[in-house]
């Protein structure tokens, strides 16, 4: 039996810090960020989509996505943003699906998807359990203008873009708060794990 844990948070309230502390518990993670930049290269489906419905303007020189520019018009209109959407995730989700299933073949004791969308986009039936990821929206915010290098309004706008995390929390199975140092943490992390008797 392998247990699929569906790790969320919301837009850089650290999901991708967690996920990389998995790798000491030697549990494999899945990552939508990178499958969904997989499904949008140059010779895939969703890619002609994209484009058929943004225009090249959204291309760089060398033809690939201008992924700078195409987020700056999905984050600042709704409609565009769920257009890009249907593009996009029905690809994601057949590839997260495939891989989970792989691992699952090869009897991996747990493995875990991070999806930052995963309550948005109703995708709960693909796990067993989640861990929410949550920072107060103050530290959200800080971290978001920070790593991005965005102003606030804009960053604002992202965060708007998705449920907010203390409702996220409310759902999930486990909650790591992230709003103190990386080693309190994966304490949390190690925690759930022993809890959930994987450790
Ligand atoms: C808009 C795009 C081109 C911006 O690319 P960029 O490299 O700048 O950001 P990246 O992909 O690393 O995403 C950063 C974070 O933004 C948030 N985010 C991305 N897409 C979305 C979305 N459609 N709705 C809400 N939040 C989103 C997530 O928290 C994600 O972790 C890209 O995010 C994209 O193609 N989004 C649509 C696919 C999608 O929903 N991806 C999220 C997981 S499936
Ligand atoms: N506990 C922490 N203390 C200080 N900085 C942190 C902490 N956790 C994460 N960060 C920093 O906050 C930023 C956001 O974290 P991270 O990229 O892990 O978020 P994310 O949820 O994966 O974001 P996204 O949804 O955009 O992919 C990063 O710059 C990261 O280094």
């Amino acid at each position: 039996m392998t247990l699929v844990i569906g790790l969320t948070g919301s837009i850089a309230s650290g999901k991708s810090t967690v996920s990389l502390m998995f790798d000491d518990f030697k549990i494999p993670v899945i990552d939508a960020d990178k499958v969904a930049r997989d499904v949008v290269e140059p010779s895939k489906p969703a890619y002609k989509g994209i484009v058929a419905e943004f225009g090249e303007a959204i291309l760089r020189e060398d033809q690939t996505l201008d992924r700078k520019r195409l987020g700056s018009i999905i984050f600042s209109d709704d409609e565009k943003r769920l257009t890009l959407n249907s593009i996009v995730h029905p690809e994601v989700r057949k590839k997260m699906i495939a891989e989970r299933d792989a691992l699952i073949a090869e009897g991996e004791r747990c493995i875990v998807l991070d999806i930052p969308l995963l309550f948005e986009s109703n995708l709960t039936a693909l796990v067993d359990k989640t861990i929410v990821v949550y920072v107060d929206e103050h530290v959200q915010l800080q971290r978001l203008m920070e790593r991005d290098g965005l102003e606030e309004q804009e960053s604002k706008q992202r965060i708007a873009s998705q449920f907010p995390v203390k409702e996220k929390a409310k759902l999930a199975n486990a909650i790591i708060n992230n709003n103190g140092s990386k080693q309190e943490s994966y304490e949390q992390l190690e925690k759930i794990l022993t809890d959930w008797q994987i450790n």
